[in-house]
């Protein structure tokens, strides 16, 4: 019974997402936590992630069912009704984003929207299913959690929160193109424009290449702005180039899926381990200057 009100969430990118809200965080935090702030920016996010999930989950049911992946997800199967469905994501988002305003700043509940918004609306009522951006768009959401981590401690969108946003945006194509490589009978059946599918394998290997390369030198800009320490930095080039290394075999590769596979897994080691170094090894910077103070009107 409970069982799928917790798939239905996609519990895995909830895992993903809280990893990086942790790292944004704790980045931001330089030493000195608050841990019921915390407590209070994970719970919040992880209830406006899972929100947009349930509502993805609602909107995605038709081309759902057209995917391997994807076709015994629960609302396919019909095992929760669509207005239930509608009531369980809008108690999530209502819990989530009151959260987030009793507990943090109104920055970060700007953030929690901005990625809400980007997610549900543009990406899943749209842009999935008609461009080939759509997954560039979706990336910005997915760069939301960390940035609201950070932004709950800073309460401000400094030079340190938009290096997370390039960071994690940046991350997600290279992570999205392999799934979309290796799960590409999927996308075509679905008819989802996905890049491989538009524009055909080996162009989007040489969008992978530079998506990690933007990657690499984003991730070193947070230990050369002052925001993070030179172990960080050495991890974080080191993940970087093995992910670019990666990447670079699949123009010699006979067998595309295998490659994706690893590519696609080695992204969600990357981002995690980056994530647990930028928690650890942060550095003392002055009070850094406010790039965009959002005000709420
Ligand atoms: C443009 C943004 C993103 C797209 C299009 C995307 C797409 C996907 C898809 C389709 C899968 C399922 C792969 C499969 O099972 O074959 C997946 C898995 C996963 N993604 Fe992403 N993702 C994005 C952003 C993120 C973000 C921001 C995170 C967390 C930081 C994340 C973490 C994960 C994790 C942990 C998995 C494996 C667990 C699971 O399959 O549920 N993804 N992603
Ligand atoms: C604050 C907030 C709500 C942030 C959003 C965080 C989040 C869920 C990021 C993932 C973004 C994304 C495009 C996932 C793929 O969805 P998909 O529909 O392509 O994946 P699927 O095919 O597995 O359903």
């Amino acid at each position: 019974m409970i069982k799928k009100y917790l798939l239905v969430t996609k519990p895995g990118i909830i895992f993903g997402n809280m990893i990086s809200v942790i790292g944004g965080f704790l980045l931001a935090s330089q030493g000195s936590v608050d841990f019921s702030l915390l407590f209070a920016t994970i719970i919040g996010v992880s209830l406006v992630v899972a929100s947009g999930c349930v509502f993805n989950n609602y909107i995605d049911r038709d081309i759902d069912c057209l995917m391997e992946r994807t076709k015994n997800r629960v609302l396919v199967q019909g095992l929760i009704s669509p207005a239930i469905t509608i009531l369980y994501a809008c108690l999530l988002g209502i819990a989530g984003f009151a959260l987030l305003y009793a507990y943090t700043n109104l920055l970060a509940v700007e953030f929690a929207l901005l990625g809400f918004v980007v997610y549900v609306g543009l990406y899943s009522l749209y842009l999935k299913r008609k461009s080939v951006y759509g997954t560039l768009v979706g990336s910005l959401s997915g760069a939301a959690p960390p940035v609201i981590g950070y932004c709950a401690v800073s309460n401000q969108f400094d030079t340190g929160a938009l290096i997370l946003l390039v960071i994690f945006s940046l991350w997600q194509m290279p992570h999205s193109y392999a799934i979309a490589i290796f799960r590409y009978k999927d996308y075509l059946a679905a008819s989802i424009p996905v890049l491989p599918v538009k524009r055909g394998i080996s162009v989007t290997k040489n969008h992978i290449t530079l998506y990690i390369i933007g990657f690499i030198v984003a991730t070193l800009m947070l230990t050369i702005s002052g925001y993070a320490g030179y172990s960080y930095l050495f991890v974080a080039a080191v993940v970087g180039f093995g992910w670019l290394i990666m990447a670079l075999t699949g123009y010699k590769t006979t067998d595309n899926k295998i490659w994706a596979r690893k590519l696609f897994i080695f992204s969600i080691v990357a981002i995690t381990t980056l994530s647990i170094m930028m928690s650890v090894d942060y550095s003392q910077v002055a009070a850094p200057e406010s790039l965009l103070t959002f005000v709420w009107p």
